[in-house]
């Protein structure tokens, strides 16, 4: 045990803080199971020896899958328990939610790994645990861990029934035709209904309602019973172990002391350190540093071995190399992809600048290493008059936006400008000039600064949703009405029981980005769930235009218009805001979905005029002297942050 503790500290001595802190709770926690004799207490000599005893018919890889808040951390805390892994009543509550973002919003934002031994009918199996979070937009983590699994737990909140999350994730399950163990948590809440809820499970899912087990996550009841259908029902991992190497990567973060560690799952052969492999996606070759098992702290092994599940070290260094869902093997070996992961387009997007340029490395360096944690995020360069150089990032929603940039601020002590966010338009272009540059007639332009002259476009096309809401009978009205106002479309509406209802609306996406989920809380006392999924692109004549300030969604200039009139409208709106505003409050980064190129440049005109007056205080010399540096491209713009303006107050000028 010394051996794992003394490897625990060096391991925690060497990390950034979130995982250090991590690190520590989990030392902690193995201090104090010491007395007892279970798996957890096993020094890394024997848990090698136990893994190297254990047959691939003894180990099961699975999710807990669910809707939002429905109890998964919960129940993974508990099942760490149970095995040893954690200690019992030790006051830690969603162990695997270890980064700080997930502390603070009580959310999963990131899967995380366990691999437990657990005792069923006197045998030691394997069970490799990953916790997948629950809300929509990091749904492409619940798809990347599915690709290591066999089987998941499908857990439902006996309070809340089935929710449009449990409906999505249940059919992900599904198309990769995994076991599914039914679980309905909670039941120890006075007003739950398990009965009416098992009903629903059958109605829409085909679920035996023999199946479903019940359990209470927070007090613990029925999770033993868990784990046993888990090993009864769950087939072991269909792999090789007597041939060559090959792992698919499924997960990835930065180290800063070594570099991009990647979470493997072992199809065939195995793999020790000091061998030598290579990627099949970029044929770059790299060393084997570490292995290491996560129980759910990291425990060093010398063989991973087929069907396990694995941190592997090697000498990447740059975040980009390591690739979810890319296949490793070993260095010269002709080997075939692993797995069939394909990962989610981003959907919403955003501008991305440092304060000040000279933070531009900085926030170069911290967004690179918090995307290798985050494989879903775009990256790409982009610039503007006004905030000089950055990138534009693509998110799978919103909550994935802001729980990026919370990230960035916490992990790596930086401060963007983060302009509002956007979605990618499809344009049919008509003049024959830019068809030849591009080589195709079609482009997506997720950059409204990058959108062409209006008169070389002959169709805008824009991205559509399929939405499901499922929501207590009562709240049918307003959500239709909802919809109405968001230009959906209504695809389907059935009753689950006499009290819910689950409905489907196809809705542009640039209608819900915002503030959609938010106004269907609202309107239905926080009842109603909603997830989508992509519907394609469509023709369209109608853009919601769009204008924010700082990065801010300013309401009172919210309009759909005709696309034609975009341009006429944001002209007019520049007009109006410049009427509006005292000239020592101009506000800059205005944007507009469509349009926003006219838009822009009027609004850094009156910027850089209002800018240098103000920096400068109306010393005409120096303005003079600095517009004239910035003509010759010498001097770049200063940082709106210095100059930034209070919404509210900025709100209250245009009420005026
Ligand atoms: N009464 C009761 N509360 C529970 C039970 N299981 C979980 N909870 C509570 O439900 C809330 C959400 O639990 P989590 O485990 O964070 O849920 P989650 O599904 O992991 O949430 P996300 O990761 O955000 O999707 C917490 O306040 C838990 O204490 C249970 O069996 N009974």
């Amino acid at each position: 045990m010394y051996k794992s503790i003394n490897w625990t500290l060096r391991q925690a001595t060497g990390q950034c803080s979130w995982k250090r802190l991590a690190a520590y709770r989990a030392l902690c926690s193995t201090l104090m199971r010491s007395s007892s004799a279970d798996a957890a207490t096993l020094s890394p000599d024997a848990v090698q020896r136990q893994l190297s005893e254990l047959p691939v018919e003894r180990i099961r890889n699975f999710s807990i899958i669910a809707h939002v808040d429905h109890g998964k951390s919960t129940l993974a805390d508990r099942l760490l328990e149970l095995t040893g892994a954690i200690a019992r009543n030790a006051g830690q509550n969603q162990v695997l939610d270890n980064l700080q973002v997930e502390r603070e919003r009580g959310i999963t934002v990131k899967a995380q790994t366990a691999s437990i031994f657990y005792k069923h009918r006197n045998a030691t199996y394997l069970l490799n645990l990953i916790d997948t979070p629950g809300h929509v937009d990091f749904s492409n983590e619940v798809s990347r861990s599915l690709a290591a699994c066999d089987g998941v737990i499908l857990l439902v909140d006996a309070c809340h029934g089935v929710q449009a999350q449990t409906v999505a994730n249940y059919h992900l399950a599904k198309q990769r035709q995994l076991a599914i163990v039914p679980v309905l948590n909670k039941i120890d809440i006075k007003h739950a209904n398990p009965d009416q809820v098992t009903k629903d499970m059958q109605l829409l899912f085909g679920i035996e309602t023999a199946s479903v087990l019940r359990v209470s996550a927070k007090l613990g009841t029925g999770v033993e019973q868990v784990l046993q259908r888990v090993i009864e029902t769950i087939p072991h991992p269909r792999v090789q172990r007597d041939c060559d190497f090959r792992a698919l990567i499924f997960d990835s973060w930065f180290d800063k002391y070594r570099g991009a560690l990647n979470l493997i799952y072992v199809l065939n052969g195995q793999l020790q350190p000091g061998q030598d492999i290579q990627s099949l996606a970029t044929k770059k070759m790299y060393n084997v540093k570490t292995l290491s098992l996560l129980r759910p702290a990291e425990c060093p092994l010398e063989t991973l071995s087929a069907g396990q599940v694995g941190l592997l070290a090697c000498n990447m260094r740059n975040s980009k190399e390591s690739i979810i869902g890319d296949t490793l093997h070993l260095k010269h070996q002709a080997a075939t992809a692993a797995g069939s992961y394909k990962p989610q387009q981003p959907i919403v997007f955003a501008g991305i600048f440092p304060v000040d340029q000279s933070r531009h490395v900085a926030l170069r360096s911290a967004i690179d290493k918090t995307v290798l944690n985050d494989s879903a995020v775009t990256v790409s360069v982009d610039s503007s008059p006004a905030l000089g150089q950055g990138w534009r990032l693509g998110f799978l929603g919103l909550l994935h936006l802001e729980v990026f940039c919370q990230r960035l601020q916490q992990e790596h002590d930086v401060e963007p400008i983060i302009t509002a966010p956007s979605v990618t338009y499809r344009i049919v272009l008509s003049n024959p000039r830019l068809i030849k540059q591009h080589g195709r007639n079609t482009l997506d332009i997720s950059n409204a600064a990058l959108l062409p002259e209006p008169n070389s476009i002959e169709q805008y096309h824009e991205p559509l949703v399929l939405g499901t809401i499922i929501t207590p009978s009562d709240y049918v009205g307003p959500i239709i009405g909802l919809c109405v106002e968001r230009r959906g479309v209504q695809q389907s509406c059935v009753n689950i029981d006499e009290q819910r209802m689950l409905m489907q609306y196809v809705l542009p996406l640039s209608e819900i980005i915002l503030d959609f989920h938010d106004r269907l809380k609202s309107l239905s006392s926080g009842y109603a769930s909603f997830s989508y999924e992509d519907h394609g692109y469509h023709l369209t004549h109608l853009v919601r235009l769009d204008i924010h300030l700082n990065g801010r969604n300013c309401e009172e200039l919210c309009r759909i218009v005709h696309v034609s009139k975009a341009l006429g409208v944001a002209r007019q709106m520049v007009n109006k805001l410049k009427e509006l505003i005292p000239r020592q409050m101009v506000q800059i980064a205005i944007q507009a979905c469509v349009g926003s190129k006219v838009l822009a440049r009027e609004t850094i005109k009156a910027y850089r005029k209002d800018v240098t007056a103000k920096l400068y205080g109306g010393d005409v010399t120096r303005r003079m002297k600095l517009l004239k540096q910035q003509a010759e491209g010498k001097k770049k713009m200063r940082s709106i942050a210095n100059i930034r303006v209070p919404h509210d107050t900025f709100i209250d000028v245009l009420k005026r």
